[in-house]
């Protein structure tokens, strides 16, 4: 602690301000990305592991403070082994930031609307009859990762192909259907799943598949419970469950329409996808 305070400058200066802010912050956004996950209760677990090391030395509990400050050793190592899902998983989350997404071609208005109509087309078929679906709809986040576990299609998005493809029983209808731009890139994909605790417990895999991949992307994943019919979509890392047709389209035409028309001058050119 002494040699702590040793370490702080005599005057503060706005720069060691800016440093404490920083700190704060980096410190902030890794509680929020942990809050809810595994990593939360070895946070948790850690501290009070730091504790009781302080507390044993303070009091001279020489014996307990060396077992403790081994175990701390221990954990230097074994943390990123044992962590290494939610380590990778996080850093996906840093990439997410803009400065790793991808120019896109700027598209008009009503294409983008149309292509809504065409996916709200499956989306009602769907629910009507209780199929089961997964539709990833990619904005600028890069997917590739996702499209090369499934099969790829490179066709052009129709209700009819759309429902087709998620008919039970057939060869593509498990895992997600990815679309990019007017493309359906590829079929029977495998998601990440979200290990978010606060999701129920009654939302099975392709819920958390739908969450998982927009917690690493700015995808916007809809999905169809097979089980209920009920229509929800994934953005952001959040599910807004049991929509309605209306606030589905409603919340895609946001999501897809107003987002392209939101997007700085620069990005709506292409230069190299
Ligand atoms: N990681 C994944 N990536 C893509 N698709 C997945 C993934 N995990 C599960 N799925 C899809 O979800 C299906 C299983 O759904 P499950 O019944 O467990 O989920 P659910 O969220 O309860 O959905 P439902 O309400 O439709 O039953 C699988 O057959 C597969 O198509």
């Amino acid at each position: 602690m002494q040699s702590f305070m040793q370490g702080l400058p005599a005057i503060v200066y706005p720069i060691n301000i800016l440093d404490i802010l920083i700190i704060a912050f980096v410190i902030y956004k890794i509680i929020e990305m942990i809050s809810g996950t595994r990593a939360e209760q070895l946070a948790k677990g850690i501290l009070i592991l730091i504790a009781f090391s302080a507390f044993s030395e303070l009091i001279g509990l020489s014996t307990i403070n060396w077992v403790l400050v081994q175990v701390q050793r221990m954990l230097i190592v074994a943390i990123p082994v044992i962590f290494a899902p939610e380590m990778r998983r996080a850093l996906e989350k840093l990439g997410k930031g803009k400065v790793w997404r991808r120019r896109r071609v700027s598209e008009a208005e009503d294409a983008v609307t149309r292509r809504i109509d065409r996916i709200m087309g499956c989306l009602q078929a769907s629910a009507g009859t209780k199929t089961g679906v997964l539709i990833v709809i990619a904005r600028e986040s890069r997917l590739e990762e996702y499209t090369a576990t499934g099969i790829q299609l490179d066709a052009l998005v129709s209700t009819a192909l759309l429902n087709n493809i998620f008919v039970i029983n057939t060869p593509l209808h498990d895992g997600a259907v990815i679309i990019d731009g007017d493309r359906i890139v590829a079929a029977s994909c495998y998601l990440p799943l979200s290990d978010n605790r606060n999701i129920s417990k009654a939302l099975g895999t392709r819920h958390r598949a739908g969450i998982g991949l927009t917690e690493v992307s700015d995808a916007v994943v809809c999905i169809v419970s097979e089980e209920t019919g009920s229509i929800s979509i994934a953005c952001d890392g959040k599910l807004s469950y049991d929509l309605s047709f209306k606030e589905t389209n409603q919340f895609l035409q946001e999501a897809l329409v107003q987002h392209e028309g939101q997007l700085p001058f620069w990005k709506k050119w292409q230069v190299f996808q």
